[in-house]
């Protein structure tokens, strides 16, 4: 049991009014001298009153700069070394190049920074990092390089979700040492698909419409090793047949499933299967067909002729590119028969229901077989005209693939009785900090708030050098235990970035946590939409409330730019090229008003923020995404170094298991939602109409 947990709420209480944010617990330094000795050492050397060094334009608010700006280096390997068992990890053992993964020398357009192609090329130092996920581009000729180097067919490149295979903690893309995608995908064009191949070029909503194969077989395991991965390895698949194919990995996979492993049927179309702890028969129609539902981004929806049960596996040819019959008899060896070897839902005792979200509604159960407690999330499909919705694919490929103290884990996937009834299998959390922070009658402390804002940040900058955008970070996305850590959950709106940027929709990020780019129209961003996020988050963190709760995308702005001040050319350059920027005229506030919300001493009992946490928040909320602060600084940041250090995990506060009621009917205010606005949207209810209508 966490040694927090003894004292509970009330302990708490008393706990936090003697720490008061000035004392520190033996306990807490020891953590913090563990965590970061060198670090440490450091700040020892400059703890000398030389504070006011630089000052910088953000937000168009001079405020003062930290004497020693955050290191665009971040400490590597000894974080990870000398961590406590169970301590989040930065996840980066490999090089850095200081920058977000998209950094090198930038043309800008629109606000929002485009990988330069001269860049990348004289790079040579820089290596790309394999991303985890691939998605299918339909149209496009995919070839995935294998993990120990060179290309190989996407659907040969296929990986069994498996957690032996669990991508490694250490990452870091750094940069883009070739100019490709980091998607790993050598893209030639098929001849036969010119036109596709160019719309898919214009922007992702419309690369999106496609019924694409997306699927949750063709992740790829991030490999560090450079010798590796530029081994070429001769293109051999096309000399298999592809039913020598499937049946290669059918023969080595079927006898024993692992969890989240995914089984490829033995017979086109045919899919009866067991697994030995439950017979789950299949037919055609239990298959998953990756469809192009997706709610959310304002996507094309597929065709009729697909029927629900289907999953495609990527089309190394992209020759089913919108077919009309994916059925396995046509190209046998993309159909997947995901559910093969599941386990039933069955195995699992229900005992309550959590929560109901958007995409799923989410239940608290046993493990018949182990009595472990976990989570299972129904992914819902009554939304879905047919097919497998996009969003939930995207979330238990992600989520499968990614193992990090920070991330929710999700363990296996099971079926239920019906065909559309598929659960994730997920490591069960005792809260979320929504509801958490809902209970408390104080806002968090400085050091609470280091504390998880640090697990915040490791888990962000772990996705982030991935290449995976969360694009849905808010304090309901955030699970907690009792043990002090926190889980990012809810990766339904996530999705894979790539160098050089490209067209994404902006309907994304729950309205309060959505930055002023996506407001303003921007379609090409980046990681800085989820800093802007977890700046709001540090902030509701600080004050137990929502720092802008717009009602509408212009309300939004409009809170934004009251408290940040107006933004203009000079400090967020490409600012007045975005399409919003000219929509609606703001009134002007030249001053940025944030430190009237956070102040360095309080005497009313308002929250308090020391005045490098205060530039930790600034550069969060930075206008211009190119000057937002990265995970990777972030975590560097000095408000982390300084008095009060970051509580330990062992020491933050316990609550009664919120997760443990039926918080379905529980009525809170809660933002629009992108799902909800898009809904509304549809239905032409749009209330304000937004900037764009
Ligand atoms: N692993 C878990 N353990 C405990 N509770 C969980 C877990 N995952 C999710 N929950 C609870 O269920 C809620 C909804 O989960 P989640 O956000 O994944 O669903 P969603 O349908 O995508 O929701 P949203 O409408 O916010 O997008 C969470 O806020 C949390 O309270």
């Amino acid at each position: 049991m966490a040694a927090g947990s003894h004292g509970g709420y009330r302990g708490y209480a008393v706990a936090r009014e003697r720490e008061h944010d000035l004392g520190v617990s033996r306990r807490s330094k020891d953590y913090y001298h563990h965590r970061h000795p060198s670090r440490h050492r450091d700040s020892e050397r400059r703890r000398d009153g030389g504070r006011s060094s630089g000052r910088e334009l953000l937000n168009g608010h001079s405020h003062r700069r930290s004497p020693h700006p955050p290191s665009r280096r971040c400490s590597s390997g000894g974080r990870t070394e000398d961590r406590e068992p169970g301590e989040v990890s930065s996840g980066s053992g490999s090089e850095r190049s200081g920058e977000p993964p998209l950094k090198t020398r930038e043309l800008r357009e629109n606000g929002v920074a485009r990988i330069s192609k001269e860049d990348t090329k004289t790079s040579p130092s820089k290596k790309r990092k394999q991303s985890p996920v691939v998605w299918d581009r339909n149209g496009l000729k995919l070839q995935a390089r294998h993990p120990v180097g060179g290309e190989v067919d996407a659907v040969a490149s296929e990986i069994v979700m498996h957690q032996s295979q669990s991508l490694p903690v250490t990452s870091s893309p750094s940069s883009v040492a070739d100019g490709h995608s980091p998607m790993i995908l050598d893209v030639s064009v098929d001849s036969r698909k010119p036109q596709e191949h160019e719309k898919s070029m214009i922007v992702d909503d419309e690369e999106e419409k496609y019924p694409t194969m997306r699927n949750i077989l063709t992740s790829r395991w991030a490999d560090a090793d450079d010798e590796e991965e530029k081994v070429v390895v001769p293109k051999k698949k096309k000399s298999v047949s592809p039913m020598d194919s499937i049946e290669q990995r059918f023969t080595k996979k079927v006898t024993s499933p692992e969890l989240g492993e995914l089984l490829v049927p033995n017979s086109a179309g045919s899919s009866s299967r067991s697994s030995d702890s439950g017979v789950v028969q299949g037919s055609a129609s239990r298959d998953l067909e990756v469809e192009k539902v997706d709610n959310v981004h304002a996507e094309e929806e597929a065709g009729d002729d697909y029927p629900a049960g289907h999953l495609l596996d990527s089309d190394s040819e992209g020759d089913v590119y919108r077919s009309g019959t994916p059925e396995c008899t046509r190209s046998p060896r993309r159909c997947i028969n995901m559910l093969q070897g599941c386990r039933s839902v069955d195995e699992f005792e229900r005992l309550n229901t959590i929560n109901e979200g958007t995409y799923g509604v989410v239940f608290r159960v046993r493990d018949k077989r182990t009595g472990e407690i976990v989570a299972l999330k129904k992914v819902k499909m009554e939304r879905e005209r047919e097919g497998f919705p996009l969003t939930s694919l995207r979330e238990i490929n992600i989520l499968l693939s990614f193992h990090h103290p920070s991330i929710v884990e999700v363990k296996e996937v099971v079926v239920g009785s019906s065909d559309r009834d598929i659960f994730m299998v997920m490591e069960y959390m005792e809260h979320d900090l929504k509801g958490v922070m809902e209970t408390m009658k104080q806002p968090y402390s400085q050091s609470e708030v280091k504390c998880l804002m640090l697990q915040l940040l490791e888990g962000v900058k772990y996705l982030h050098d991935n290449w995976v955008l969360h694009r849905d970070l808010k304090t309901s996305n955030l699970l907690l235990n009792n043990c002090g850590e926190l889980k990012i959950c809810d990766f339904g709106l996530s999705r894979q970035y790539g160098s050089p940027l490209k067209p994404y929709t902006q309907l994304v990020v729950t309205l309060w946590y959505r930055a002023p780019e996506l407001l303003l129209g921007a379609k090409e961003y980046s990681t800085a939409i989820d800093m802007w996020s977890l700046g709001c988050i540090m902030a509701e963190l600080l004050s137990k409330g929502p720092l802008f709760n717009g009602k509408s995308e212009i309300d939004q702005l409009d809170k934004i730019f009251k408290t940040l001040g107006t933004p203009d050319e000079n400090i967020w350059p490409g600012y007045s090229k975005l399409p919003g920027a000219t929509a609606v005229k703001f009134g002007k506030q030249t001053h940025n008003r944030l430190r009237d919300k956070f102040r360095a001493v309080s005497f009313t009992g308002g929250p308090m923020l020391s005045e490098a946490g205060f530039d930790l928040l600034n550069r969060l909320l930075a206008y211009d995404p190119e000057k937002r602060i990265s995970a990777d600084d972030a975590l560097n940041h000095e408000w982390f170094r300084e008095l009060p250090l970051p509580r330990s995990k062992d020491f933050m506060p316990t609550f009664p298991a919120l997760n443990e009621q039926d918080r379905r009917f529980k009525k809170h205010i809660k933002s629009p939602d992108p799902l909800e606005e898009q809904r509304m949207k549809e239905q032409g209810n749009n209330g304000d109409r937004g900037l764009f209508g």
